[in-house]
């Protein structure tokens, strides 16, 4: 097996500029990679079929997945004659506003373009992506960015403050075109994207906290009170600063001192079954 990591994503902004005329909304959203990662372990076969292997309920085995898509379409793009199993270790929540499936697409892209000996650059990967869905170009560079267009324009930030990322997940799936399609484009109160870039620019950590922020939040959090529940717990037992990321229903908190996460964790541990505590990691280097 060849393995190849998956790394979750969270959105320090996410802003909607107006939607479409192809019916997806025009981005702008900045996204950084945190150390919660899936495993895709990557072995060829001579029958030329793509196996899904999945021990996750939650996650299709078939063509609805996204790393069988990728690897579909990169077979039929390069008349690959080999096939694959693709096993996926899942450890990212499914359907969270962590773009575990897009990851996991990315992920088959790139372990793919070694084994099939494409020689694809990552620009290359990450168009190829798109065909698969919005946020795959994000996860195949992984690190930083700044997403425009439907996210799928990607310009790379640098490494921001380092910090603690606690991130809770409501047992519940949230619809991503169900989210875009409640929000109400007139009625948008715009994050401060300019200061989160400055934010960035200068590791200053207080700046990022004050500069979260998340246009889909407010329509989550009216589909699903339970996720504004959240939110208020996280606060109340420390994080420095809160958000749902994505379209949810995953909240994250970030958190700086080391001696408050395990209170933090602990805490919404009594109300939340899948609290997690990881480092924001934010580099490209991370998945090299
Ligand atoms: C909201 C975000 C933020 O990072 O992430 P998640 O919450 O899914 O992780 C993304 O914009 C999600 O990207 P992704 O999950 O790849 O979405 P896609 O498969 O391309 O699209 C799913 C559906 O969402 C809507 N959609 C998606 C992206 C976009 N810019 N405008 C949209 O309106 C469309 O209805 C589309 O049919
Ligand atoms: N490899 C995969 N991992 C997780 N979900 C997947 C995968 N492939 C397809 N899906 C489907 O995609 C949907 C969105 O999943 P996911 O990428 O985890 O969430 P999000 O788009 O909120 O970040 C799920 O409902 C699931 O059925």
């Amino acid at each position: 097996m060849y393995y190849v990591k998956a790394p979750a994503k969270i959105n320090l902004t996410l802003d909607v500029l107006h939607k479409r005329p192809d019916g997806f909304h025009e981005v702008e959203m900045i996204m950084t990679t945190v150390d919660l990662a899936d495993r895709i372990g990557l072995e060829l076969r001579d029958d030329g079929i793509i196996h899904i292997i999945s021990v996750d309920r939650f996650v299709p085995n078939d063509h609805r997945n996204l790393a069988y898509q990728a690897a579909k379409v990169l077979k039929e793009m390069y008349k690959v004659k080999s096939g694959v199993s693709i096993k996926i270790e899942k450890n990212i929540p499914v359907a969270a506003g962590l773009a575990g499936g897009s990851s996991d697409a990315a992920a088959t892209l790139k372990g793919l373009n070694i084994l099939w000996e494409l020689n694809l650059t990552l620009d290359e990967l990450a168009q190829i992506g798109t065909k698969i869905g919005s946020d795959v170009a994000f996860c195949v560079y992984g690190g930083t960015a700044l997403a425009t267009g439907r996210g799928e324009k990607i310009q790379e930030l640098p490494t921001p403050a380092n910090c603690w990322v606690i991130l809770a997940k409501p047992t519940l799936g949230v619809s991503t075109a169900d989210v875009y399609g409640n929000l109400k484009v007139d009625q948008i109160v715009h994050p401060k994207t300019t200061q989160m870039l400055k934010a960035i620019q200068e590791k200053d950590y207080e700046l990022m906290c004050n500069s979260l922020g998340n246009v889909l939040e407010d329509v989550t959090l009216k589909l699903y009170p339970e996720v504004a529940n959240l939110k208020e717990q996280m606060q109340r037992f420390g994080a420095d600063a809160v958000l749902m990321s994505g379209s949810g229903p995953t909240v994250f908190g970030l958190v700086n001192h080391e001696s408050r996460v395990q209170r933090v964790y602990n805490g919404l541990r009594g109300f939340c079954d899948e609290v997690y505590a990881v480092r924001l990691m934010g580099d490209r280097e991370f998945l090299a």
